[in-house]
This record gives structure tokens, C-alpha cells and sequence, in this order.
């Protein structure tokens, strides 16, 4: 955060009785120490105090400091540069806000002033969703030691800002022995998965990966997933396309080969062996023609290894839900938002799609990708994964091929399923990151992902 516009204002310290209003007191203590001017406002101060909230307002009470009890009636006035300091509620709020505390927060929003939450944006829910709640707005929150799972949920966006970790120095014995369902994948996460490339290794020790995709008019799917499979480390690529696709295709992707469909304008049938492909990634740019329908049925029915599914393979599937269970097990889905609305139901809020789709992933053995801000894997096991990269310039058509093409290569090098779902979202979203500061997020494409992947710090920056 750049400190420095906070410093030598006033503040005004909404502290509630909790812990939270302990940090809130806490601050303003510190705050006060370093010349700054500080009113400190305490909300149903006369409740429980917890024992946190006790030691630090004996602290304060030391220090010069202008200490207010609110009353209903008494909201204050704050002069415009006043930062706020959210300190009213952190992860104790158990229930939504009402009464005072609801007013209050809903007082606060309506004010201009810049606001810092404590540990969580006041009214927040940790891990339940938030949806249609009042809760603060805060320009940045300062969260202690790991990001919540609220931060990660699109539904929270306008709550919290710019989201800050604050090592308080927990022991790492202690996090480690905290089992949770969630996990952030951030580059630390990654360098435990990545396998390095030995010096006397040869394409043949990379796999060959299978892409099936594009139909008369959506040759490019095909072409962007091809390349991004190119370039995502698989020894060899062939891509499956309709007669019409491959002079299309080999000049695109020279280093690709291909396999020629019957059918000279959609994908109708495979009539060569698949064994010595490693991976099989399906969908882009399909279509949803009779006969493809038919071959996706034929495909999931004898095909046992893990496959990735994109497009309009998961719109079929959509449409047929009894196929769901022919999915051999490993398999990968990456629905976006209305992909997954159509597969799943709609009507959810982001909460309970995540619980939704790691249900779904444990019933079927698959992998769920929730593509996003904060891409969400589910998997098999129970676990969730929030990737970190990514941003807002890769909501554009062509990203979802690129992923499928990547994430196929991963799975052809021999990846576990669950590693390739990861270490391909958190590879697609680095090349997004990359393309972004090259060419703005307004301006760049799927093609620019694709070669933002060809950078060689892409997985260890
Ligand atoms: N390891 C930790 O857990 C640490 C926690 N800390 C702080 O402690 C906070 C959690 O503290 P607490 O557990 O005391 O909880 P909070 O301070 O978030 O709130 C608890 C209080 O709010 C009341 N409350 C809950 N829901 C309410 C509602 N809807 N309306 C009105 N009152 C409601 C509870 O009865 C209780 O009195 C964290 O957010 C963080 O700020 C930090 O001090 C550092 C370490
Ligand atoms: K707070």
C-alpha cells in the first residue's frame, strides 16, 4: 500500500468489542504515539468486552486520545481527509448486522472518506456468503497472516479493495497443522509441482498430446489451443480438425501435425488408434452438430484416461447429463461462469458454487476449473485451489482455448491430473499477467497470451 498518503491525517477508529475493536485500539494507541490526531468511536462498548479489547483500551486510556461511546442517536461528522478505520468486526461476526451496527456501516459507506479495514471489511462473513449483506466498503483491507476465502469470491469485489496480508508471525508449525479445504496457488505453491527438464531428455520423454477442435467458421479455437499446447512444454502435438481446417492449421502451427476428420466441416469420428497419446483435450470450436455430438458420446464411452473438456464439449455434455458419469476419472472440465451455470444450475451464489463443484468433483473423480478473477480448481480429494495470477484483461474470447491447449500439454508430460489443472491455470494466468504489462489489459488477446508464455521466469517470478 503506498503508506505515505496516510500519513500526518487524522483518523477516526470505529472499534467494535471484539478483538477486532482490540486491533482497532491498538492502532489508534500507535497511531496517537506518532503525532497523529486520532477520535476513536466505540460501538455497544458496554457489551461483552473481550479480554484483546480490555488490555489495549487500558493501553489507550494511557495515551492522549479522544475516546467517544456511540449512541444511536450520535452519528459523527468527519471532516472529508479523515481516514476511516474499520476496527468494528473481524472474523468473530457470526450472524449479518443489525440494528446500530448496520446503521453505522451503512453511515460510513455513505461518507466519501477513505476507509482501511481491519483484518475484514465490518459485516463480511468469513466463509459463508455475503450475498445482498451490508458490510463495509474499504479502499484497502489489512488482513492478518492469509487471505479469507471472502476475498476470493467475485460476489465480495466491492467490499474489500486492495486486500494486504500483514505477517503477525503465527508459528509455522501451527499453520501447518491447520487443515483446510482451501489453498492459494501462488508461485511457492507452483515450485513444488514444477518438474525440471533433465539435460539428456528428448521430445519422445514429453508426451504427445491429442487436440480435438474447431469446425467451418471456428478454426481459430482450434489454432490457439494447438498453439498454446505447442508452447507448454509437450514433446509433440497432433490437433484433430474437420478436412476443411488443415491447411489452416499447419500454416498456423508448423510445428503441430494433424489428423484429417471425414467429414470435411465438423468433427465426426476418430478412426485411428489413441494409445500413443499421453493426453486428449476436446472442445474448442466443435461445435454441437448431430454427428459430433455423437462422436464426444462414442469417445467418453471408450476412451479411460484423463481428458480435458472445453467449449462446446461441456455444452453437449450440458445436454446430456447422464454422460457426466462416462467421464473417465482425472478428467478435467473448464466451464466459464455460463458453462458452469449450464452444467450445474444457476441460482447460486459463489459459495455455493465452489461447494457445488469440489461435491461434483468428488462424486464424479474429476477436476472442476471455475474460470474467474480467482480461478477455482476443485478437485477429487475435497480440496480447493485459488489461483493468484490473471487479470480482467483475459475476459476475451480465445483465453478458454489457450487454457485447454496448455493445460493438454501439461497432462501429456505426465502430470497427475489434479498438478495439471493447477500448474496450467496458475501458467495461463502468468502469461495474462505478462501479456497485460505489455500491451494493457484493454488492448490484449488470446494471441498475446500465447506468447507470453515465451518467457523464461513465466514460473519462477
Ligand atoms: N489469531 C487470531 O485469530 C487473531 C485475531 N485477531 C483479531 O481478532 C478478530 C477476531 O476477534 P473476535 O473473535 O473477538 O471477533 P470480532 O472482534 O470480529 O467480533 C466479535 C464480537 O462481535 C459480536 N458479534 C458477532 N456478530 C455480531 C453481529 N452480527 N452483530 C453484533 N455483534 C456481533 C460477538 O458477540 C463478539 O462480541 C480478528 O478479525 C482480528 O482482527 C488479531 O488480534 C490477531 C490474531
Ligand atoms: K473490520
Amino acid at each position: 500500500m503506498a503508506y505515505k498518503k496516510y500519513l500526518n491525517k487524522n483518523f477516526a477508529i470505529f472499534c467494535g468489542p471484539g478483538n477486532n475493536g482490540g486491533d482497532g485500539l491498538a492502532i489508534a494507541r500507535l497511531l496517537s504515539l506518532s503525532g497523529h490526531a486520532v477520535q476513536v468511536f466505540l460501538l455497544n462498548s458496554a457489551s461483552k468486552r473481550s479480554s484483546d479489547f480490555d488490555i489495549n483500551y487500558k493501553c489507550l486510556k494511557e495515551v492522549a486520545s479522544v475516546i467517544i461511546d456511540l449512541k444511536e442517536i450520535s452519528l459523527p461528522s468527519l471532516a472529508a481527509d479523515t481516514i476511516i478505520i474499520d476496527a468494528i468486526f473481524g472474523t468473530g461476526l457470526n450472524r449479518s448486522l443489525d440494528g446500530f451496527s448496520k446503521q453505522l456501516v451503512e453511515y460510513i459507506n455513505r461518507l466519501n472518506n477513505k476507509v482501511v479495514a481491519i483484518d475484514m471489511p465490518s459485516g463480511l462473513l468469513t466463509d459463508l456468503s455475503s450475498k445482498g449483506l451490508t458490510a463495509i466498503k474499504a479502499n484497502n483491507t489489512l488482513t492478518f497472516q492469509c487471505f479469507k476465502a471472502a476475498f476470493l469470491l467475485p460476489e465480495n469485489e466491492e467490499y474489500f479493495g486492495n486486500v494486504h496480508i500483514l505477517d503477525i508471525n503465527l508459528h509455522p508449525s501451527y499453520l501447518n497443522s491447520v487443515e483446510t479445504t482451501f489453498e492459494l496457488v501462488d508461485q511457492q505453491f507452483i515450485s513444488s509441482i514444477i518438474k525440471l527438464r533433465k539435460a539428456f531428455s528428448h521430445k519422445g520423454n514429453f508426451g504427445h498430446a491429442l487436440i480435438i477442435a474447431g469446425s467451418y467458421g471456428k478454426m481459430g479455437a482450434a489454432v490457439l489451443s494447438t498453439k498454446a499446447c505447442l508452447q507448454s512444454g509437450a514433446g509433440l502435438v497432433t490437433a484433430h480438425v474437420p478436412a476443411k481446417g488443415v491447411e489452416i492449421m499447419q500454416i498456423s502451427a508448423p510445428e503441430a501435425m494433424c489428423r484429417i476428420d471425414t467429414q470435411s466441416e465438423i468433427i465426426s469420428n476418430i478412426d485411428y488408434d489413441l494409445k500413443p497419446y499421453t493426453s486428449i483435450g476436446i472442445g474448442p470450436g466443435i461445435g454441437k452438430e448431430k454427428m459430433t455430438t455423437s462422436f464426444l458420446y462414442q469417445l467418453l464411452k471408450d476412451y479411460q484416461k484423463p481428458m480435458v473438456i472445453d467449449a462446446d464439449a461441456l455444452n453437449i455434455l450440458s445436454e446430456n447429463p447422464d454422460w457426466l458419469s462416462l467421464l473417465p476419472p482425472g478428467s478435467i472440465l473448464t466451464p466459464h461462469p455460463k458453462e458452469y451455470a449450464r452444467l450445474f444450475g444457476n441460482d447460486m451464489n459463489d459459495l455455493e458454487k465452489i461447494n457445488t463443484a469440489l461435491q461434483k468433483a468428488h462424486d464424479l473423480k474429476i477436476i472442476i476449473i471455475l474460470k474467474g478473477h480467482h480461478t477455482f480448481i476443485a478437485t477429487p480429494d475435497g480440496k480447493g485451489y485459488f489461483n493468484t495470477t490473471g487479470n480482467a484483461g483475459m475476459a476475451k474470447g480465445g483465453s478458454g482455448d489457450v487454457l485447454t491447449g496448455i493445460i493438454t500439454g501439461i497432462l501429456a508430460q505426465g502430470y497427475k491430473p489434479n498438478e495439471a489443472a493447477i500448474l496450467g491455470v496458475y501458467m495461463h494466468g502468468a502469461a495474462g499477467d505478462n501479456a497485460a504489462a505489455k500491451y494493457g489489459m484493454i488492448s490484449m488477446t488470446a494471441t498475446d497470451l500465447i506468447e507470453a508464455l515465451k518467457t523464461p521466469d513465466l514460473l519462477t517470478k
